[in-house]
């Protein structure tokens, strides 16, 4: 799969998002995407899985059957969660057995019989991966797909993410939390200032230098990026609901806990709070 010269923006007039990205993914790889917020990597998932068309620039050689999960799982639909992938499982036309399977493997049975309404962060998150792995896919995109995940589950997704890379597919995992940072030869990109930085692993055939060195795409011209909207992230309009429970610290068996007491721009709260609590965070505003 290539993507030549591609630039993506929102708006005829908006800012450049991303701008002449030049990438090879070979089957067999597995990619992690990483960048600050805001920096472009939802959108370059999305135009790697088809979901937008460029806006210049080509994308050639994607294959067949694309599995993405989104880093928001939309849970406004009026399904249970098995009666959505009944649907979804009709829809990509494989049997419901495999499905269920995956809900044994990522720790979802007993979120089955729930309103998707009424799913926590990390649970609708586990609802996005079983979609998007019900079809084997040849290309699976993940979108922060280890927050707000439960320990097994972490566990568990490197392993699934390390066998459909074995059988041949491409894996590209967007990952804040840095949890494939040590997944043997996973190539690694660098989404920052509208141009990807490419790092390549073992697993990669093709685009890295012999030393490892890195490589740059060429950067955005003097009249292109502007600085990035944070408020218009997508993720924005599906906010968690304020978690109701006190706020102190749980006592008792498991980890230890403490207050990190953090001092924000009040522009940047409503991102940085929804940020944490997708991480599994609990937080609590203070003027
Ligand atoms: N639907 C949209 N309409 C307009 N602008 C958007 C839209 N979605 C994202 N943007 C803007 O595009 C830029 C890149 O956003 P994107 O969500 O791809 O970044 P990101 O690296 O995934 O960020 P984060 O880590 O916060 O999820 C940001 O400036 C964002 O505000």
């Amino acid at each position: 799969m290539r993507l030549s010269s591609v630039s993506f923006r929102y708006s005829r007039r908006g800012p450049w998002v991303l701008r002449d990205v030049e990438l090879t993914l070979d089957p067999g790889s597995v990619i992690e995407v990483t960048g600050r917020n805001g920096a472009g990597k939802s959108t370059l998932l999305r135009l790697l899985a088809g979901i937008m068309p460029t806006s210049r620039g080509t994308i050639a050689g994607r294959p067949g059957v694309v599995g993405y999960a989104p880093d928001v799982f939309p849970v406004g639909q009026p399904f249970t969660v098995i009666g959505y992938l009944e649907h979804m499982s009709r829809i990509r036309g494989v049997s419901l057995a495999s499905t269920e399977e995956l809900a044994v493997r990522l720790n979802a049975t007993h979120l089955l019989g729930q309103p998707l309404g009424d799913l926590s962060k990390g649970s609708a998150q586990k609802v996005g991966l079983i979609q998007s792995l019900m079809a084997p896919p040849d290309l699976l995109i993940l979108d922060e797909p280890f927050a707000g995940l439960d320990q097994q589950t972490r566990a568990e997704l490197p392993l699934i993410i390390d066998e459909i890379a074995a059988s041949g597919g491409i894996v590209v995992v967007s990952d804040h939390q840095n949890q494939l940072q040590n997944f043997p030869g996973a190539d690694h990109w660098l989404v920052e200032d509208g141009a990807v930085t490419s790092r390549s692993g073992e697993r990669s055939q093709v685009s890295a230098p012999p030393d490892g060195a890195e490589t740059r795409q060429a950067p955005p011209s003097p009249d292109g990026m502007e600085t990035p909207r944070p408020s218009a992230s997508p993720s924005q309009g599906d906010r968690q609901p304020p978690i109701s429970q006190p706020f102190a610290p749980q006592s008792g068996e498991g980890a230890r806990q403490v207050v990190i007491e953090v001092l924000v721009d009040a522009d940047d709260a409503d991102e940085i709070e929804q940020k944490l609590r997708a991480d599994g965070y609990l937080t609590r505003r203070t003027s």
